[in-house]
């Protein structure tokens, strides 16, 4: 991929000592690596949750359920206790999450999605719920 990514890109002054320097740039391109794989674990849950957003306008479904989701936070503050993270960190990045999808959901059902909507294959209905007009007759 092309892009103006400088991994050796940075803010500290000259004067850093080279070993110093290096053992950074080591640590840094792992970082770089972790934050791809973000990118890319954020992109394929969008990709699900949207299918759960279509699936949710078709049938009339509100676009929250906060059951589920006080039951997924729990989860997740007991992963990131055993993992070393900081619970409260992990239940706020969840609930960013949560909302970005809500909203998502939200439009999806009120048809302002700028997303591209694929309907499900077989779906009877258009994702706002309304009866599709059988045009093949
Ligand atoms: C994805 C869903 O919709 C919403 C978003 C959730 C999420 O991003 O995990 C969880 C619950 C819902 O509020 C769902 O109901 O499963």
């Amino acid at each position: 991929m092309m892009d103006s990514f400088d991994p050796s890109a940075s803010s500290l002054g000259e004067d850093v000592d080279p070993a110093v320097m290096h053992e950074l740039l080591q640590i840094r391109s792992s970082i770089d690596n972790f934050d791809a794989t973000l990118v890319y674990v954020l992109a394929e849950r969008f990709r699900a949750t949207q299918r759960v957003g279509v699936l949710k306008a078709e049938h009339r479904l509100p676009p929250a359920d906060p059951t589920r989701e006080s039951m997924q936070i729990a989860r997740l503050r007991r992963l990131a206790e055993e993992a070393h993270l900081d619970p409260a960190f992990a239940e706020k990045f969840l609930t960013f999450i949560i909302e970005e999808v809500i909203r998502h959901h939200q439009a999806i059902s009120d048809g302002t999605s700028p997303l591209p909507v694929i309907p499900r294959p077989g779906a009877t209905t258009d994702v706002r719920g309304t009866a599709d007009a059988d045009t093949r007759a």
